[in-house]
């Protein structure tokens, strides 16, 4: 069976940048369109050239290998030409092959927000999408709150469509503006379109996530036939998001009966990148990736409880609904009270120790969860469950121990008349049979004070003797703190990730009533981990 072609459009850096929070820069977006166009979608939406300097910046440099570069702007305004819209002139001046101009459907909006007559607002599609594809540019037309205006006056939204097919577009994309339509509902109306003429050829959805359904809503639009999908990288945009391409594409590609019936243009090396697409995303927007994203979410594969954990040794497809390779992400089994002897024996395998001793293994267990029911966590903080286990296997060398320490916050005004703090930390440890004393301050290079737990690390990692050289490149790079039950009172739980120059990242977690002390025995642990790896 010929599969039809499904035309993927990402808006990420359009739509996208609308996500309340998110600001690329020019050369963010070149670094997100290089990976869009690898990936292989069809149009990439570059933004809104003359809306602001970083995007025209961009479209002044951009190019793609494979993708159709799009400049995205509005319909003319109503009261002048097509060809003396200034507006449309910046969109127009980017020089893009394709390029997408939103207009109104509903006419709640085109009496509300443009205040001109139906006729009036059905004239600026026409002659706007008209202008585009006299320059011999690729005509897309966004109709916005398709559905919503659908609802209201179906033949009004419908002679928006084909008013804006007739002029020439190549795509008429209907819009869920507003998010709030239901998938069925949007099956139903885009069947409506195609028998009132427009082509599911030329027909695209583009969809809001703000009832959680903007993925939904894409796969029924596309299953009464249209045939692209407009979305984001990890569901970016507007309010709660676009229809996410990072959950899409790995569903059309994969599932019944989307794969039996498209032709999407992704590759399976493609495919494998979406992982790592995703969180380089997250990474230039300096955001946390959700652990729990589909497909590409670090706990998509993670397996916690002891009965899945169980299955998955013997065959990962019992809890698995595709193998985490495919879409570039990897399988975990996390250590935590819901894991069993399989967790903890595929978790020390995966850390090069011995899993024969059913009796320390049972020990560990027992460990693990008297710790977590003490407020402990290890399926995030997988090093501290690392030494725990070590610990009980008489695999833990005695690297350095701790005596004492102590911190100490001032805040006072300095000459100034200004407050400022500082914190103070002294750290005794013993070492090869040594004490060393060590005190630092929270002090930065420029003046900043960056709090006690700071000046304790920095004491700490002062002076540790002969293992000095190998903790001199750990940077504390996330730093998580939650008040939670330790048995029956409250207690701080503090999770800290480091990393290394050889790229390691690690997790480790300490708990106390007291938030400092709790700081103090993640921060051992990141140290001691550090250096079993190196020693
Ligand atoms: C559904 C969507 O997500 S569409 C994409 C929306 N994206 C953005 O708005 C981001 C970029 N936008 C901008 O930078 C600015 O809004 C600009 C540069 C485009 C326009 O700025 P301004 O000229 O200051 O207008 P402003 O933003 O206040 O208002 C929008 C104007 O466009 C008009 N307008 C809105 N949609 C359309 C349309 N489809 N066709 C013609 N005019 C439209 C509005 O009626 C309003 O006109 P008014 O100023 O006469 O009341
Ligand atoms: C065009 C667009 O982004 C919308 O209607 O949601």
């Amino acid at each position: 069976m010929t599969r039809a072609k499904l035309s993927l459009y990402d808006t990420t850096l359009r739509d996208g940048q609308q996500t309340q929070g998110v600001q690329f820069s020019t050369a963010e977006k070149q670094a997100i369109a290089a990976m869009l166009d690898t990936l292989g979608v069809d149009y990439i939406e570059g933004g809104w050239p003359g809306a602001n300097p970083t995007d025209s910046a961009f479209f002044e440099t951009a190019q793609t290998q494979h993708a159709t570069l799009t400049a995205f702007g509005m319909t003319k305004r109503v009261g002048r030409s097509a060809e003396n819209d200034d507006v449309l002139a910046a969109v127009l001046n980017a020089g893009t092959p394709a390029v997408c101009l939103v207009g109104k459907t509903h006419p709640f909006h085109v009496d509300t927000a443009l205040g001109c007559t139906l006729d009036e607002n059905l004239e600026a599609i026409r002659a706007s999408i008209a202008h585009v594809t006299a320059q011999g540019r690729e005509a897309l037309f966004d109709a916005e709150h398709f559905f919503d205006g659908y609802s209201a006056d179906p033949d009004y939204a419908i002679a928006c469509a084909t008013t804006a097919l007739d002029a020439g577009a190549r795509w008429i994309v209907l819009c869920d503006t507003n998010g709030g339509t239901m998938p069925g509902r949007i099956a139903e109306v885009t069947r409506a379109v195609i028998e009132a003429g427009v082509p599911g050829s030329h027909l695209g959805i583009h969809t809001h996530n703000d009832t959680e359904q903007a993925v939904a809503g894409s796969l029924a639009a596309v299953e009464a036939g249209a045939r692209q999908i407009q979305g984001t990288l990890n569901g970016l945009g507007e309010r709660c998001g676009n229809a996410n391409l990072t959950a899409l594409i790995p569903t059309l590609v994969l599932k019944s009966p989307y794969r039996e019936m498209f032709d999407t243009g992704i590759s399976t090396d493609g495919l494998a990148d979406l992982t790592r697409i995703s969180r380089k995303l997250d990474d230039i927007l300096n955001r946390v990736p959700r652990r729990e994203a589909a497909y590409v979410g670090a706990s998509a594969f993670a397996h916690k409880a002891g009965l899945h954990a169980s299955a998955i040794a013997k065959n990962p497809a019992t809890y698995e609904h595709i193998p985490p390779e495919t879409v570039g992400n990897a399988r975990i089994i996390p250590m935590s009270n819901q894991a069993g002897l399989s967790n903890l024996r595929k978790r020390l395998e995966g850390a090069g120790l011995p899993t024969d001793d059913t009796d320390a293994l049972r020990l560990i267990l027992d460990r693990i969860k008297t710790r977590e029911d003490a407020g402990y966590s290890y399926d995030t903080a997988q090093a501290s469950f690392e030494l725990l286990a070590r610990e009980a296997l008489g695999q833990l060398p005695d690297f350095f121990e701790v005596k004492r320490y102590r911190v100490t916050v001032e805040r006072r005004k300095n000459k100034y008349d200004q407050v400022v703090s500082l914190s103070e930390a002294v750290v005794v440890v013993k070492v090869g049979g040594e004490k060393k004393l060590s005190v630092s301050e929270s002090m930065d290079a420029e003046g900043t004070d960056r709090g006690p737990v700071n000046a304790l690390a920095k004491a700490l990692t002062k002076d540790l003797g002969a293992y000095q050289d190998l903790i001199e490149d750990i940077r504390l790079v996330d730093f998580k703190v939650r008040i939670t039950q330790g048995g029956t009172e409250a207690v701080t739980r503090v999770i800290i990730d480091s990393e290394d120059d050889k790229g390691r990242r690690w997790s480790t977690v300490g708990v106390s009533a007291n938030i400092v002390d709790a700081s103090f025995e993640a921060l051992v642990d990141a140290i001691r981990w550090k250096l079993v790896q190196d020693t």
